[in-house]
């Protein structure tokens, strides 16, 4: 079994409980009643280089990164240094994120906010509405192609963007085929966990100008946005260096400022 097999193997099991304690029928209610989702797209293309935060504190490969004894707080330092969007860890066992931390951020800030999961599920992505989300990730890797295609649709049917997250060529393919406006390209391989920073200058070049380009995972600063901006990024998404930091909002106020400096390239739109 791949990393990714056995991660969704854990999210399907966490996610039967959550179906036997609240009916998907509650969660449909809940999701409309919420407030109106942010316009995403509007924040991704405002001018330079986005930045991505995200609140993360453990992955697969590293273990522990960073304990975030205050994820609202945290959230609130991204959002104050301009960070566009900000990306919230809810898978529980490998990443040690919540629903809870999502909720956290939430009543923080004002900024778009991302579920980051592993969505395999509808119940999940109404549950993301339910709980404020204005985006939501769709790994192409994790679906099969008519899931993807309805996922993608459900998202938007609940006015949510997809992020559309890609890791080779054959997954952009899907990803575009299935109607994906904002495409993420993973460095890392969910199979293996390795991380090749150069797929993004690979694949971006290949995607219609239109589509919103995110470049994902591996970025240590400065350089690594202006490299990804320079293969034709909207936006970058970024955690580990982060979270490890010993001032996150400081760093994210250097890539912030890398990303709207005149030398850095534009996207192409
Ligand atoms: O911590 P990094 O290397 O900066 O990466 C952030 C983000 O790209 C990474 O957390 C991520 C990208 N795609 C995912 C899918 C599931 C879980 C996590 C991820």
């Amino acid at each position: 079994m791949s990393v990714l097999e056995s991660i969704i193997e854990g999210v399907r099991a966490d996610l039967a409980k959550r179906e036997a304690a609240l009916p998907f029928d509650v969660v449909k209610e809940r999701a409309v009643k919420a407030t109106p989702p942010r316009d995403a797209m509007a924040a991704l293309r405002g001018s330079g280089i986005g930045v991505i935060a995200e609140v993360k504190r453990r992955s697969p490969s590293k273990g522990d990164l960073a304990a975030i004894s205050d994820p609202a707080a945290l959230a609130k330092d991204y959002a104050d240094a301009g960070a566009r969007v900000i990306s919230v860890l809810t898978e529980e066992r490998r990443f040690g994120g919540s629903l809870a931390d999502f909720d956290a951020v939430r009543a923080a800030v004002d900024v778009p906010l991302l579920r980051k999961d592993f969505v395999v599920s509808p119940y999940q992505v109404h549950e993301a509405r339910m709980h404020g989300a204005d985006l939501v990730l769709l790994i192409v890797a994790a679906l099969e192609q008519n899931a993807l295609v309805s996922l993608l649709d459900r998202v938007e049917s609940l006015g949510m963007t997809a992020l559309v997250e890609v890791h080779t060529a054959e997954e952009a393919d899907r990803a575009l085929e299935a109607g994906a406006t904002v495409i993420g390209i993973n460095a890392r391989d969910l199979h293996t966990l390795e991380v090749d920073r150069e797929v993004f200058g690979r694949l971006a070049p290949g995607l219609p100008f239109e589509v919103i380009k995110i470049a994902e995972s591996g970025i240590r600063g400065p350089g690594d946005l202006m490299t990804h901006a320079g293969a034709g990024a909207d936006a970058v998404l970024v955690g580990e260096s982060l979270v490890a930091s010993p001032d996150p909002k400081a760093a994210v106020v250097q890539l912030v400022t890398a990303g709207s400096h005149p030398a850095c390239p534009r996207p192409s739109r």
